[in-house]
């Protein structure tokens, strides 16, 4: 059994242990998954993973690979190692890439959900034509979003904007899970394609990652249990 069904998960984007074990021990395992991202992980290492999983919580290790095949293919097995619910790559990093790392899980028969990033929900049209890329948001995610469900990915990092369209273009079964979650009562700091949890699941979005609204409300648990009352109640 899965420790919930809740689409929620909270991102702990923290610089030590302690800060990150004193956000969890408020959060409830059977209310939301959470996210270890490069800060975190890069200061702590595997023992973050290890103690929120013996506190009951499922994990989505965001490191967001992009390298060669070979690299990113072992990079993700290491990750599945240790046991999280799910991690990623950048789509940006080919079809080749993709294949490579879902073929090493698949091997080693590990059910760890592999998802790629299309493009950064901190990113909008003037970011895109920066890089070089002549495209609106929502065609560079389409093209990406394919190219990953081709290549084995259970889904991918999106925002919700986008979530309508990829779900008449991969299926309402990959994974559509969509940071630039913004509560009304939330700013929207460094996010740019960002929508409300309640337009989000109602777009197609299957998980929803959320920090800062959580994280740095004066109450945290208060913030959770509004986006869950938005939601319709708990999942
Ligand atoms: O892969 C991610 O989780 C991710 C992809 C993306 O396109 N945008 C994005 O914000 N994220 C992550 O989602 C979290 C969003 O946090 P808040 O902006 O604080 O809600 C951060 O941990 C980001 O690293």
């Amino acid at each position: 059994m899965p420790a919930t069904t809740s689409p929620l998960i909270i991102a702990l984007d923290y610089p030590d242990m302690a800060a990150a074990l004193a956000m969890a021990d408020q959060l409830d395992p059977t209310r939301c998954r959470v996210k270890v991202g490069k800060e975190l992980f890069t200061r702590v290492g595997p023992d973050i993973l290890k103690a929120l999983h013996q506190r009951g919580f499922e994990v989505f290790l965001d490191l967001k690979f992009h390298d060669i095949p070979n690299t990113t293919a072992q990079a993700v097995l290491a990750a599945a190692e240790h046991g999280v619910w799910m991690t990623n790559v950048h789509a940006g990093g080919g079809a080749r890439m993709m294949e490579a790392a879902a073929s090493a899980l698949a091997t080693r028969q590990l059910e760890t959900r592999l998802i790629a990033v299309t493009v950064l929900t901190s990113m909008e049209q003037s970011d895109l034509a920066g890089i070089g890329l002549d495209v609106t948001p929502l065609a560079q995610v389409e093209r990406l979003a394919s190219l990953a469900q081709q290549s084995g990915m259970h889904g991918v990092v999106c925002s919700a904007r986008e979530t309508p369209s990829l779900k008449a273009l991969c299926g309402p079964d990959f994974l559509k899970v969509t940071p630039g979650i913004r509560p009304s009562f939330a700013q929207a700091g460094d996010q740019r394609r960002t929508m409300t949890p309640g337009e989000a699941m109602a777009a197609g979005s299957t998980h929803l990652v959320i920090g800062r609204p959580v994280t740095q409300a004066e109450n945290p648990m208060a913030a959770l249990a509004a986006i869950e009352t938005e939601l319709g109640g708990r999942a």
